[in-house]
């Protein structure tokens, strides 16, 4: 079992590969909170976290752009009164690398600061 949420994430170029289903099968393992689902044809990580209000909320989603800057890895972000739904891909590839699955784990660990 590797430490997603210690790795860092690589330069994903158009070139590189996706994830495979087997390593999909074998990192979602890690990811337990999270979902593989497809949209727009593109194969995504997704995760719904919920809060008391609107401005823990917001402050979860600073805490994430923060992240995503660090590691130059963008998510897509929705954010409600009491809800982020946060959702990883390699817009590069147009489907998960691996950094998606670092990214969600990184993503949990924000939740413990
Ligand atoms: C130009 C391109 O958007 C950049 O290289 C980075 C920025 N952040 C990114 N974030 C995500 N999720 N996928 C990318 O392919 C990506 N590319």
């Amino acid at each position: 079992m590797s430490d997603l949420k210690e790795m860092k994430c690589e330069a994903c170029h158009a070139d590189a590969p996706k994830v495979s289903d087997q390593e999909l099968a074998e990192l979602m393992r890690e990811i337990p909170d999270w979902a593989p689902i497809v949209r727009d044809d593109v194969m995504q990580l997704e995760r719904v976290y919920k809060f008391k209000n609107f401005k823990l909320a917001l402050a979860f989603t600073n805490k994430l752009a923060e992240l995503a800057e660090e590691e130059f890895h963008h998510p897509g972000i929705f954010l409600e009164w009491g809800k982020v739904t946060v959702t990883w891909w390699s817009h590069a590839i147009g489907g998960l690398h691996k950094n998606d699955f670092i990214m969600a784990a990184k993503t949990d660990q924000l939740l413990n600061d």
